[in-house]
């Protein structure tokens, strides 16, 4: 079975384009929702969560994410931390996920891949491209946050440029008509190469 990354900066529209490739039959795993949920369900996980960043990281049994998120995100020891205890638990879930999918090819959607130097655990890495201004504007709108917000997140990933040149694949994701023909094109090579 393929194995392909899809990554891409906040507000870039890797959900976007996931969810296209949802819609064409393709197993995507959401990185995002997925590491909530773990970081909501596992209690070694909660343990260490609550360790770090004190008891204030849930709300009950809810995961706190404003007061995570400004915990992290300006501070850069703090969130390296984080993503010790979150993402090796992440990617165990993942494998454990794929070994129940059959599927020609199978999807990891994450905004973390170059960031880790994750790229070897892909047979192909996607890359979902969109100008930081559209980013930004998407994200506002969506979220209600602030530029300071997004532009925090922004400054712990890495430039689209950097990206691009690790990528094997790009998606320029400005007019959603023409992200669409991409994906149905992409799908079908990924097909064929599986085959
Ligand atoms: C701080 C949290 C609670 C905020 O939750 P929220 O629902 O607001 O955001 P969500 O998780 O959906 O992430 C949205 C976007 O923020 C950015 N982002 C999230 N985590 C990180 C991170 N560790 N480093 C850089 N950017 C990140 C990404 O662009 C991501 O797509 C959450 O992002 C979190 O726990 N992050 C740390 C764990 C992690 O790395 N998760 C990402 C997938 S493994
Ligand atoms: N090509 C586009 N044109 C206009 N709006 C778009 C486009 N692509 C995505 N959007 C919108 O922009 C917002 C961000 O897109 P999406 O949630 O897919 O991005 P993301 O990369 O998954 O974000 P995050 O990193 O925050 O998880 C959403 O509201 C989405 O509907």
């Amino acid at each position: 079975m393929i194995v392909v990354g899809l990554t891409g900066g906040i507000g870039s529209g890797k959900s976007t384009v996931a969810g296209m490739f949802k819609d064409l039959g393709v197993p995507v795993y959401d990185s995002d929702f997925e590491a909530k949920r773990l970081m909501t369900t596992s209690t070694e996980l909660k343990n260490a969560i609550i360790e770090l960043l004190g008891d204030k990281a849930y709300e009950g049994e809810i995961l706190n994410r404003n007061f995570i998120a400004n915990k992290i995100f300006e501070n850069p020891e703090t969130l390296q931390k984080l993503n010790k205890i979150v993402h090796p638990a992440v990617r165990a879930d993942f494998l454990e996920w794929t070994s129940n999918q059959e599927a020609p090819y199978v999807i990891q959607e994450t905004a973390l891949i170059f960031e880790n130097d994750a790229q070897d655990n892909y047979d192909y890495v996607i890359l979902v491209k969109a100008p930081v201004d559209f980013r930004l504007k998407r994200v506002i709108e969506r979220d209600g946050s602030s530029k300071q917000e997004v532009l925090g997140r922004m400054k712990n990933q890495m430039s689209d440029d950097k990206k691009e040149a690790l990528s094997n694949i790009c998606i320029d994701n400005i007019d959603l008509e023409i992200t669409e023909k991409r994906v149905a094109e992409l799908h079908q090579r990924l097909v064929r190469q599986a085959d």
